[in-house]
């Protein structure tokens, strides 16, 4: 039996939860082969922390900031999004309610991307469907 896939947690920042108007996209530094693509910031989730507990940790890790979730994007893969052989991942719509975003570790560069012009960055080839069900459920609220 393949090992069951790692579970990365992430966040899409927006502005507002109630009325978003532009998405937080981090730029990767590394490694070398992902480096120079964007993603939403997160990562994997540690052993005895919850799903939700990953996303505020990691948050606060690589951008410094505490965040307020909102609904989960939910994925067509038992709920998650499916990244590659070796990730799946869950996300959730986030607002900042705590200090300045900065690229502090994994990121060079961070990017509010105004609503309607989300793909103006290269994601990674995993996000960019995940970008066009953001900017659907965007478009909805
Ligand atoms: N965080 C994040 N990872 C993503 C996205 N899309 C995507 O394919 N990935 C991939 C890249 C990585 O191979 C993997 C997540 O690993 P990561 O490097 O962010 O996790 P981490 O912060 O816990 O890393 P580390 O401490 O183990 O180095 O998922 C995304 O939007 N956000």
């Amino acid at each position: 039996m393949p090992d069951s896939p790692t579970l990365v947690v992430a966040a899409a920042i927006v502005d507002d939860l109630d009325a978003p108007t532009a998405l937080l996209a981090a730029r990767r530094s590394g490694p070398v082969s992902l480096a120079g693509r964007w993603e939403f910031p997160g990562g994997k989730v540690e052993p005895g922390e919850t799903p939700v507990q990953g996303v505020h940790r990691e948050l606060r890790e690589e951008l410094g900031v505490g965040l307020r979730l909102g609904a989960e994007l939910a994925g067509p893969d038992d709920g998650a999004w499916r990244l590659s052989e070796k990730y799946t991942m869950r996300l959730w719509l986030a607002e900042i309610v705590d200090g300045e975003p900065q690229p502090l570790v994994e990121h060079d560069e961070l990017r509010w991307l105004p609503l309607g012009d989300w793909h103006q960055v290269p994601w990674l080839d995993a996000d960019v469907r995940i970008v066009d069900a953001l900017a659907a459920h965007a478009a909805r609220v």
